[in-house]
């Protein structure tokens, strides 16, 4: 057995050699890049970098050969940033769009806007609004779907859905329906959700048999319900839309899952308070615009990406942001509608707008995915 400084002295005059032809390597991607940009062809090309991956693997014994390739891969991308930065230092299309969003966005988040919520008067949405603008004018939707079109199509400035709760997980209709609406995240809203039972004023807990709520706030009582013997829990739309239905039935024996505030604004008396399963309950809120705003402070973006087929597809794109030593604080994926077992990842990153990083990663995801979509950089509320 060799001495371990022995090897690693020898280790080291390989990485200064390892080294040397890097940069080589680098200052033939720059010539690269000089010809892509002479003949207007873009820096990626991924039929190249395919068989640069399987060459590579025939020149090595097979024990090495994923290293091989890990290795290559890592080459191409450090070559593919360089030639990036050198043909075009403003970034990309989308990174254009988002400096000029910075510089057209006020520097104050409205303190009063047209907002679009989903539910009925006293739904968790609304406390949300409430946090986010100092007064909102709020127009209530019956579905989520009703709250991106009224942004969409002009009638709310702004519209507030949530988006995951920290027992219940994500709110995967409101995921679903990002694939299918245009718009952008201006800012998030953390809530501390308490769940209360609430009935009508008189009626005792041993009388209810009916329990009216969103699927949701069900899915976080799970514990408390199933405690509860003879009782048929039935989803509805809404918390508060439960909270109505309950204040208006004839029927006794009906109560709903909501909020405080619903016991007040609907008369009803809470027959159990907190029956949440866990007290750090808390939903996560997207105040969402029609057009591109990134008001100052937005340290955090989301992106929805398409990743191909292949092994090691996501791999890259994780790659990337720990490469740029970017934290993922979300990530959910959701089938694409009409495609087999082909899905949409979302990407909720921490990275502020202003930070170098931020535009190196924008203009440089894309290559490592089919497709991508940028849904915005905002700051959170708690
Ligand atoms: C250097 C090039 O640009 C990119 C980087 C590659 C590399 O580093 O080997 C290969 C293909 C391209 O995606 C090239 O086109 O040859």
């Amino acid at each position: 057995m060799e001495d371990l400084s022995q090897v690693r002295e020898e280790i080291d005059q390989i990485d200064d050699r390892i080294l040397s032809l890097f940069q080589r390597r680098m200052e033939c991607a720059d010539k690269v890049a000089a010809y892509k940009a002479a003949h207007g062809l873009p820096v990626l090309d991924r039929s190249r970098e395919r068989r640069v991956i399987e060459d590579s693997a025939a020149k090595v014994p097979p024990e090495l050969r994923s290293y091989a390739q890990v290795l290559m891969q890592l080459l191409m991308e450090a070559s593919r940033n360089r030639q990036h930065g050198l043909l075009d230092p403003e970034g990309n299309n989308v990174v254009r769009r988002i400096e000029s969003a910075v510089s057209a966005t006020p520097n104050l988040f409205p303190q009063d806007a047209f907002v679009a919520c989903q539910g009925v008067e006293g739904a968790y949405s609304q406390i949300a609004c409430d946090r986010i603008f100092h007064h909102a004018d709020i127009s209530f939707f019956d579905t989520f779907d009703g709250v991106f079109r009224a942004v969409e199509e002009g009638f709310c400035q702004y519209g507030v859905l949530p988006v995951e709760n920290s027992t219940a997980g994500s709110v995967n209709q409101v995921y679903d329906l990002m694939m299918r609406h245009n718009f952008s995240i201006v800012r998030t809203c953390r809530l501390k959700i308490d769940h209360n039972l609430l009935a009508k004023p008189g009626v005792g807990l041993e009388e209810i048999t009916d329990v009216y709520s969103h699927e949701q706030a069900i899915n976080q009582c799970h514990q408390f319900l199933s405690a509860l013997h003879g009782v048929t829990v039935h989803v509805v739309e809404n918390t508060a839309i439960a909270s109505q239905m309950v204040a208006r039935s004839e029927r006794p024996g009906v109560a709903a899952i909501a909020s405080s505030s619903c016991a007040e604004l609907y008369g009803l008396d809470p027959l159990a308070r907190d029956i949440q399963d866990k007290g750090n309950n808390y939903t996560r809120f997207a105040c969402i615009s029609k057009d591109l705003q990134v008001f100052p402070g937005a340290d955090r973006t989301s992106l929805m990406l398409v990743v191909s087929h292949r092994p090691g597809a996501l791999f890259h794109v994780l790659e990337k942001f720990y490469a740029l030593d970017i934290n993922i604080f979300k990530l959910e994926s959701r089938p694409i509608p009409d495609r087999d077992f082909e899905f949409m990842f979302y990407f909720d990153v921490d990275c502020p707008v202003a930070a170098p990083q931020f535009k190196e990663l924008i203009a440089t995801i894309g290559d490592a995915c089919e497709d991508m979509r940028y849904l915005g950089s905002y700051s959170e509320v708690v």
